[in-house]
């Protein structure tokens, strides 16, 4: 498979998976899910790499979840709501190799997620954090908001999902959502640190451990893929679309006008 929206490359033993669109603040659409699913079953499976890092192209963003320009309504890919979140989000956990979340920028909403279900995030300084579902007419109803209370605890998520505000990577490290924050020019060295840290690690010992935490957490992927169908019905209402028209166009969202 050739790729359009990631780069894929391996390198002293880690593949470094990169989101490439930052006209669009490496927003993903159906394509880029697919991708992104295919590189990490390649990276999974593939003996020589002992650790994967996802991260975003420029400076400006890891990802900022779903491409508003490429839906109304469902997006414009395969799966229950136009995206195969659900594939994707479950081959970030089923690779038996750890994931580093590489973080410059914004991880919003959808990126927000997938930083949430990497094994480790590593934020540059000037990194900012958060959900804006309920501020653009989506929500993930599965990883992102269950198993983001494991992380940071059920108060701090809910305040996260409910009040969509936006957090520093300070308070993120603080809040236990990042694992290590350094200034943005050492972010590629310290990430490196940690790759060669993990390669010298037995590899079938992180394995175990990685599914092991995993399935503690299982009964999540069921959440998730009942969830997607109430998901799919709310993305085709006048409530969930005046999210997105009110993030085209620039302006604050009436969603109450709309509510049934
Ligand atoms: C990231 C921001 C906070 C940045 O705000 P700022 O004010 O600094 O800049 P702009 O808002 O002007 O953005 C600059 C530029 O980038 C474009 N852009 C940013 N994000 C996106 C995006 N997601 N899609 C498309 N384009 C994007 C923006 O339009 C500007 O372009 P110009 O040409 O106008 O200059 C802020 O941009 C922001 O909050 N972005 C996030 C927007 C968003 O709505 N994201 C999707 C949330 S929903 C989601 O991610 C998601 C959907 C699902 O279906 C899921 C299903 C299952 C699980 C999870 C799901 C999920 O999480």
């Amino acid at each position: 498979m050739s790729y359009e929206d990631i780069l894929y490359e391996v390198k002293e033993g880690g593949a470094h998976i990169t989101i490439n669109r930052p006209d669009k603040y490496n927003a993903f659409r159906g394509k880029t899910c697919e991708e992104l699913i295919h590189a990490f079953n390649k990276a999974g499976w593939d003996k020589s790499v002992g650790v994967i890092v996802l991260s975003g192209a420029g400076d400006k963003a890891f990802c900022t979840g779903g491409d508003q320009s490429a839906h109304e309504g469902q997006y414009d890919g395969r799966g229950t709501i136009g995206l195969p979140m659900e594939d994707l989000h479950s081959i970030i956990r089923d690779v038996p190799k750890p994931v580093i979340a590489k973080v410059q920028g914004f991880a919003i909403g959808g990126g927000n997620v997938l930083a949430t279900i990497c094994d480790f995030t590593i934020a540059g300084e000037k990194a900012v954090f958060g959900q804006v579902g309920p501020k653009v007419g989506s929500v993930d109803p599965g990883f992102g908001t269950a198993f983001l209370a494991r992380i940071v605890g059920e108060k701090k998520a809910r305040e996260i999902w409910y009040m969509c505000r936006k957090y520093s990577a300070a308070e993120a490290l603080a809040m236990g959502l990042v694992n290590a924050v350094v200034p943005n020019d050492q972010l590629d060295a310290e990430v490196e640190k940690w790759c060669a840290e993990i390669l010298e690690k037995s590899p079938t010992a992180i394995a175990i451990a990685k599914r092991s935490f995993n399935m503690d957490s299982e009964n999540i992927r069921g959440i998730a893929g009942m969830g997607m169908y109430a998901l799919s019905l709310y993305y085709d209402t006048e409530e969930s679309k005046e999210g997105g028209r009110a993030f085209k166009e620039k302006r604050k969202p009436e969603f109450r006008k709309y509510q049934k």
